[in-house]
């Protein structure tokens, strides 16, 4: 057992051979009770290390019976009320007594069967009905075989599960009124708690205010599974209890806003939808909730650059665009913030002023004098790091939302700075060393020796991933850590189908462009109406769902675009250099996203205005996180072999969300050069399927 304590990585150094692993990956400890197979497998090795008496714990939640919906139970409860409403209205008799058979021992068929699909048979004459390759959704269920698979990137042994008791309802208490009543409003009457938000209300709402025992949690489930709301109830709820009690830190240095919280996440356009989001929920409780997103700036690829061009491309989209960050005018007191919501780069550039890391960033600032276009000398203005505009001594709460960006070698610098920082600013000074970067999980280099940090703040992680490299992070950095996980972690959503697409040889464009066309025709045979292949994607007699499509390179992502304007779709192709991020907002998404996320996908719009919104979205890895995609987007098309299955994981998990139904369509080659890879690719997602 005290094997199994320890990571696969470390099983795997010790040169295990993979059958004993694989067994000890099913051996049931203790706590398990009566847990089934299914129970303990592939969830993310969250067993932390053991450091002495410091060592956190894990605590999965219990698997509900087999035929409920692990996401967003409510949805589920509500479709079979519809159900039995119709089936009641239904004239004829109602109960018939008949003799049992055999048939009716038989379990019901398992809910991930694959239908048979009727559409396929009737499409038109002008779609080519390349089949897909492999449509049988078989779920692996050997262990071994699983660990085989995806045991590279996913670490997948775990054990330590609690079956104590989780709330099955949002109640008042623990809830605070106002809170709830937002809630339910938010989410509907009967919504009751996502497994991952049961265990967030049973661990993370007694976290005391301004208490010295600062928490340190770990909240990782699957996608569209429910953790914004699993981290921002227990926020909230602590915030304006803060405030109530007269517990708040409301220290102000000089006239700056400091925040008592901060929700750090990669995007801006995820930070603008987590703030929309958060601000849903305080309508009755009223605190206040910033966003300090702001359009993209440049970044510098150019190393000479004059100091009024930097000074001038500093501004551009600053902190009052968009009216989303305040800053008070000098010698005026700020309004007080409550929380701030931002990019870890965005909020480490307000605390330390604008152009604070033009060093760092490589700019050399010409201090010569320019000329304008009709030839005038320019004098150069002088460059200088812009005020602070927040200060971080109040800062009682940090969320890390979307945990394994945040941590990886491109952010984990911003991350990790900022962390030292508000410790700083709270007065524990915990040194921040960037050089101190643990080395990849598969390298045999030393581990540094490394200092534990003490956070004077509740620090709460999010994920729905868990690469080893993130596994190392906690266990090295944060041995004390709480982790809360979802039976279904490292799974796709249970709602989502999964769907093969070979390339028929010819244009790939073309075979986009077709599956397209007969997603929509299928919608129009749906919803009663004559439409032609042809006139499918102009018809708006009928409602078309959205599609999003993602593709690895920037360049395919713009080649598809206009291929597909030029044919007659409409479409938004969003990269991360694209115009449309520069304006400041979430509104180049409009038509995409959730409306409680900030999207225009609201009822109120006339058909005729729905219609015209475009229906494709064209896209890389750089919208594949945390954005709560409308649940129109009932496809979703991964064009280009996903580099790992992590991402793939977070591509196709932007459908299927809270238990709506999606399919995600996978293209790839059924035979010739290159088609190994992709069948490779297809068996280590059957891996994921649940
Ligand atoms: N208990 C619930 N009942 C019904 N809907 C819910 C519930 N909890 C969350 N939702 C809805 O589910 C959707 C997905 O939630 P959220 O974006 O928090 O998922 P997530 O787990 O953070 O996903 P990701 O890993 O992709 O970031 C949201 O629209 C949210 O409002």
């Amino acid at each position: 057992m005290s094997l199994l304590a320890s990571s696969s990585r470390s099983l795997k150094a010790q040169h295990l051979p993979a059958e004993l692993l694989a067994s000890l990956f099913h051996t049931c400890p203790p706590q398990y009770g009566s847990a089934s197979p299914s129970r303990r497998k592939l969830v993310k090795s969250l067993e932390p290390k053991s450091k002495g008496g410091s060592a956190g714990r894990l605590e999965v939640a219990p698997r509900r019976s087999r035929f409920e919906r692990d996401s967003v139970p409510h949805t589920e409860a509500k479709d079979q009320f519809e159900a039995r409403k119709e089936w009641m209205h239904t004239p004829g008799p109602k109960f018939t007594q008949r003799r049992r058979t055999q048939d009716d021992r038989r379990p019901p068929p398992r809910r991930f069967e694959r239908r048979e699909d009727t559409t396929r048979s009737a499409l038109p004459p002008s779609i080519p009905d390349h089949k897909p390759l492999d449509t049988t959704i078989t779920p692996v269920k050997s262990q071994k075989q699983v660990q085989e698979l995806i045991g590279e990137e996913f670490e997948l042994s775990h054990k330590g599960v609690s079956t104590k008791q989780l709330p099955t309802e949002f109640t008042s208490p623990p809830l605070m009124d106002g809170l709830l009543s937002s809630l339910l409003h938010v989410l509907g009457p009967n919504a009751q708690p996502t497994p991952i938000q049961a265990l967030s209300l049973k661990h993370l709402l007694s976290t005391p205010t301004g208490s010295q025992e600062w928490k340190q949690f770990l909240l990782a489930s699957e996608t569209g599974s429910g953790k914004s709301i699993a981290y921002l109830l227990p926020l909230l709820q602590a915030l304006k209890q803060g405030e109530m009690d007269g517990t708040a830190s409301r220290s102000s240095k000089g006239h700056i806003a400091s925040p008592r919280a901060l929700v750090l996440a990669p995007t801006h356009e995820l930070t603008r939808q987590l703030s929309i989001f958060a601000k849903s929920l305080i309508h009755n409780i009223k605190l206040r909730i910033t966003c300090a997103s702001r359009a993209n700036v440049p970044t510098h690829s150019k190393r000479h650059v004059t100091a009024s061009k930097m000074a001038s491309e500093l501004e551009v989209g600053g902190s009052q665009e968009g009216g989303e960050f305040l800053v008070s005018p000098q010698g005026n007191s700020a309004r007080p913030v409550d929380l701030l919501v931002g990019t870890p780069s965005k909020v480490l550039e307000m605390v330390k002023g604008r152009g604070w890391d033009h060093e760092r960033r490589d700019i050399h600032i010409e201090d010569t004098w320019g000329t304008d276009e009709h030839g005038r000398k320019i004098r150069p203005k002088k460059f200088t790091v812009g005020p602070p505009e927040i200060g971080l001594e109040n800062v009682e709460w940090v969320i890390v939302d979307e945990a394994d960006v945040l941590f990886d070698p491109d952010f984990q610098e911003s991350t990790r700075m900022l962390l030292a920082d508000i410790a700083t600013a709270r007065g524990q000074t915990i040194t921040f060393n960037p050089e101190m970067v643990l080395p990849s999980p598969n390298s045999t280099a030393p581990a540094p020796t490394i200092e534990v940090p003490n956070y004077p703040f509740n620090l709460i992680f999010t994920t729905a991933t868990i690469p080893s490299s993130l596994a190392s992070y906690l266990d090295n950095y944060h041995p004390s850590l709480t982790r809360l996980a979802s039976p279904n972690l490292h799974k796709l959503p249970s709602s989502l189908r999964t769907e093969y697409e070979s390339w028929t040889g010819g244009r790939r464009e073309k075979d986009v462009e077709n599956r397209i066309r007969k997603v929509w025709w299928e919608d129009a045979i749906a919803a009663g109406h004559q439409a032609t292949s042809e006139s499918v994607t102009s018809d708006t007699g009928f409602e078309k769902s959205k599609i999003l499509i993602f593709c690895n390179k920037s360049a395919r992502v713009e080649d598809l675009g206009k291929y597909l304007t030029e044919r007659g779709i409409p479409n938004v192709a969003l990269t991360s250099t694209s115009e449309t991020r520069q304006i400041g907002n979430n509104s180049h998404l409009d038509a995409f996203l959730r409306e409680r996320a900030g999207g225009l996908e609201s009822s109120d719009l006339s058909k005729e205005d729905r219609a015209k919104q475009p229906h494709v979205l064209i896209t890389t890895s750089l919208l594949s996180r945390g954005l709560d995609f409308a649940p129109s987007i009932k496809h979703v098309f991964i064009m280009d072999a996903p580099r790992n299955m992590i991402d793939f994981l977070h591509r196709a998990g932007r459908s299927g969300r809270a238990g709506e139904k999606g399919k995600v369509v996978i293209f790839g080659k059924g035979k010739g050069r290159g088609a190994a890879k992709d069948r490779d690719v297809r068996s280590r997602v059957k891996a994921l399927v649940a």
